[in-house]
C-alpha cells in the first residue's frame, strides 16, 4: 500500500521526523501532527504538517477526516525521565490522555493500524541483559509507567474494537540522518550524546556523568543505542506487517550490546577527535542502572538488521549534524 497517506504524530520531533523522510522515500505521504511542544516547524520537510494537540479530541477528528490515513504512527509523548518523575501529570496528561484521545479518533474514522513508540522503560530496573518482550514489567519512572498504560490500553481497544498496533520499544535512540536534513535537536537537551556533543565544542562547559557508583562493570549506566535510520527503517517494516495482515505484535528495537556512559565519552573523544570535559555529578532520579535488549525477534520476523548501529557511526552521524545541520546553527 504505497502511495498511502500515514498520520505521524509528532512528526516534528527527532524520531517522527526520521520516520516522515523514510515513508516518503517508500513512496507514502506522511501527515505530521504535532503541537511543537518539543518539536520543530524546520524539521516538517517530507510532507503536510497538522498543527494540533492530541489533547484536542475535535482536532483529531476533523485531521482524520480530511486525511484519511490508512494508519497511524504514533511518536508524540513526552519522554523525560528525569522530568516525568519531578511532573508526573503531564505524563499521564499528555501520554496516556493525547493517546486515549488519538486511539478513539482512530478507531471512530474507522482506521486500522497503528504503530506505537513504547520504551525499555517499561521493563524498569532489572538484570538490565537479557530484556525481550516477555520480560516482566516494572517501571521505575512515570514516563515508562505512561507508556506501559498506553500498551494496555491498545490491547483493549485491539480486543474491542479490531485495531491492530504493532508496539516498538526502543532502547536508546541516537544519530542523524546522514543527508543532514533532519536530527537531534531538542531545548532543553536532556540526551547523553547531544550535550555531549555540545560540551565538546564549548556549547557548555562540561558534560556531568549522572552517578558513577551503579552497579555496572565502570559504575556508570549502561545503555543499548539504536540509530534513528535503522529504528525507522524497523517501523517501515512494522507498517508492512500490519498491511499484510499479520497482527498485532510487540518488538524490542535494540543491538543487544551495551555501552556505558564512560565508554560513550571515550568513543565520542575518538571520533571527533577532541577532548571531551566531563565532571561526575549524582545519580539522575528514575535511571535504571543498565537496558539492553536481549531479543533478536525484530530480527527474525521482521527481518530487520540495523546498519549504522555502531556506537561510532551514530556518534559520526550525531556529531556531522551538530556541527552542519542542526537548526539551531
Ligand atoms: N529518543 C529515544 O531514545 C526514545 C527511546 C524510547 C522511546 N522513545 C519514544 O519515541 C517517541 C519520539 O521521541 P523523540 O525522541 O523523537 O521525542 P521528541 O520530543 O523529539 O518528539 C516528540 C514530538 O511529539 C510532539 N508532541 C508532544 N506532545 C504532543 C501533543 N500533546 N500533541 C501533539 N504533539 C505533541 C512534540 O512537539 C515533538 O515534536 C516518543 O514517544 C518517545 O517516548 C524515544
Ligand atoms: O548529561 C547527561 C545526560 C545523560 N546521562 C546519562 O546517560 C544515560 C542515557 O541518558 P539519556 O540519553 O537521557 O537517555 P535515557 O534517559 O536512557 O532515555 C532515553 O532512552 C529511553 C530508553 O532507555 C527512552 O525511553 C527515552 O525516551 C530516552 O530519552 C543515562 O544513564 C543518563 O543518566 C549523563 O550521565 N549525563
Amino acid at each position: 500500500m504505497s502511495g498511502a497517506t500515514i498520520l505521524v504524530t509528532g512528526g516534528a520531533g527527532y524520531i517522527g521526523s526520521h520516520a516522515c523522510k523514510i515513508l516518503a522515500q517508500a513512496g507514502y505521504t506522511p501527515v505530521a501532527v504535532d503541537n511543537l511542544s518539543t518539536g520543530w516547524r524546520d524539521a516538517v520537510q517530507f510532507g503536510p504538517f497538522e498543527q494540533a494537540d492530541l489533547l484536542d479530541r475535535a482536532a483529531l477528528d476533523d485531521i482524520f477526516a480530511r486525511h484519511e490515513p490508512a494508519a497511524v504512527m504514533h511518536f508524540a509523548a513526552m519522554s523525560d525521565v528525569g522530568q516525568s518523575v519531578r511532573e508526573p501529570g503531564l505524563y499521564w496528561r499528555v501520554n496516556v490522555g493525547g493517546s486515549l484521545n488519538l486511539v478513539e479518533a482512530a478507531v471512530a474514522a474507522g482506521c486500522p493500524h497503528m504503530v506505537f513508540s513504547s520504551t525499555c522503560a517499561i521493563y524498569g530496573d532489572q538484570d538490565g541483559i537479557m530484556l525481550d518482550e516477555n520480560s516482566l514489567q516494572h517501571p521505575i519512572n512515570a514516563y515508562g509507567a505512561s507508556k506501559r498504560a498506553v500498551e494496555a490500553m491498545l490491547a483493549n481497544f485491539g480486543a474491542a474494537h479490531g485495531l491492530e498496533t504493532v508496539i516498538f520499544r526502543y532502547f536508546n535512540v541516537a544519530g542523524a540522518s546522514p543527508d543532514l536534513d533532519v536530527g537531534e535537536h531538542h531545548r532543553p537537551e536532556t540526551h547523553l550524546i547531544p550535550l555531549m556533543l555540545d560540551a565538546i565544542d564549548g556549547r557548555r562547559p562540561a558534560l556531568t556523568i549522572n552517578g558513577d557508583d551503579y552497579d555496572t562493570p565502570d559504575g556508570t549506566c549502561v545503555r543499548d543505542y539504536v540509530h534513528v535510520m535503522d529504528l525507522v527503517e524497523a517501523h517501515l517494516r512494522g507498517l508492512r506487517w500490519l498491511q499484510d495482515g499479520r497482527g498485532s505484535r510487540v518488538f524490542n528495537l535494540g543491538t543487544g550490546k551495551g555501552f556505558s556512559v564512560r565508554q560513550v565519552v571515550d568513543y565520542s573523544a575518538i571520533v571527533t577527535n577532541r577532548q571531551v570535559p566531563v565532571t561526575t555529578g549524582p545519580r539522575r532520579e528514575g535511571d535504571a542502572a543498565a537496558l539492553v535488549s536481549g531479543s533478536a525477534r525484530a530480527e527474525i520476523e521482521l527481518g530487520w538488521r540495523p546498519e549504522r548501529s555502531t556506537l561510532e557511526q551514530m556518534i559520526a552521524d550525531a556529531w556531522a549534524w551538530h556541527q552542519n545541520g542542526d537548526f539551531a546553527q
